[in-house]
């Protein structure tokens, strides 16, 4: 089974443009899981320009199903905001300040012994780790070495090349998903999946664990409305 992790980062960017609490996060999170999401999943980032650190906390107390905090380690608010809450998952993103959204994952190769200290102190804390990375075989393999649960295949390249050759723009997530299942990792992927290209994924890797979707998910929301497009991007993942 593929879990569906609703990324809530545009709710809140959308309630920070005019300085209210319109929408209400706590409320578009609660909603989420009633209507099937299997997650919530938030990425604040140092300059709080969606979700706010104090969001995060708040979320703690609501969310009823897996909690997946996305951010960079490097950041020492981030650790401590982590092992405050204590979701049930963090995922470790080496975001560039200052970049738009999520645009590489991690050299687990030459991060390894950071990567081994961030990883330990959230395992200890009872907190799994999933590290975002390329679909590189050799990244899912530094990122076992270094101590993860699981990885988290960045698919935004998969995305962008869908529409002009999908079965090449699938063949080297299907590789590094290999090796994941190999080294016995679980297997996250995220990132401009949608609607369109979310089943020929699941259909090509049976075996991934969780989608994290934010961005094309809460964009067609305006069109069908929360409660129905969360049920349909479940019905791609079946
Ligand atoms: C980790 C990742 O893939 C991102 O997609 C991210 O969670 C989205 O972040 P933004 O909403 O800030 O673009
Ligand atoms: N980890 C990826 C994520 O949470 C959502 O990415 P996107 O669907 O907003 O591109």
């Amino acid at each position: 089974m593929t879990r569906l992790s609703v990324n809530i980062n545009k709710i809140a960017t959308l309630r920070n443009a005019r300085g209210g609490n319109n929408p209400d996060l706590i409320k578009v999170a609660q909603d989420c899981e009633r209507f099937g999401a299997q997650g919530i999943t938030v990425h604040p980032r140092p300059d709080e320009r969606h979700i706010r650190y104090r969001d995060v906390y708040e979320l703690k107390e609501v969310v009823s199903t897996e909690f997946n905090i996305e951010g960079n380690p490097s950041e020492e608010k981030f650790v401590k905001l982590v092992l405050d809450v204590r979701p049930e998952q963090v995922t470790l993103v080496p975001d560039a300040l200052g970049a738009i959204t999520s645009n590489a994952g991690w050299d687990t190769v030459g991060n390894r012994d950071r990567l081994s200290r961030w990883i330990e102190s959230f395992r200890s804390a009872g907190i799994r780790v999933s590290v975002f990375v390329n679909p590189d075989p050799g990244m899912v393999e530094g990122a076992k070495l270094a101590g993860a649960d699981r990885v988290e295949l960045y698919t935004e390249p998969y995305a962008a090349g869908y529409h002009a050759d999908r079965g090449k723009a699938v063949a080297p997530f299907v590789e590094a998903a290999k090796t994941a299942r190999d080294t016995g990792l679980g297997l996250n992927a995220g990132h401009d999946l949608d609607l369109d290209n979310l089943a020929f994924l699941k259909n090509n890797i049976p075996w991934l664990d969780e989608v994290s979707i934010g961005h094309a998910l809460i964009s067609d929301a305006l069109y069908y409305g929360l409660e129905n497009v969360i049920p349909m991007y479940l019905r791609q993942l079946q």
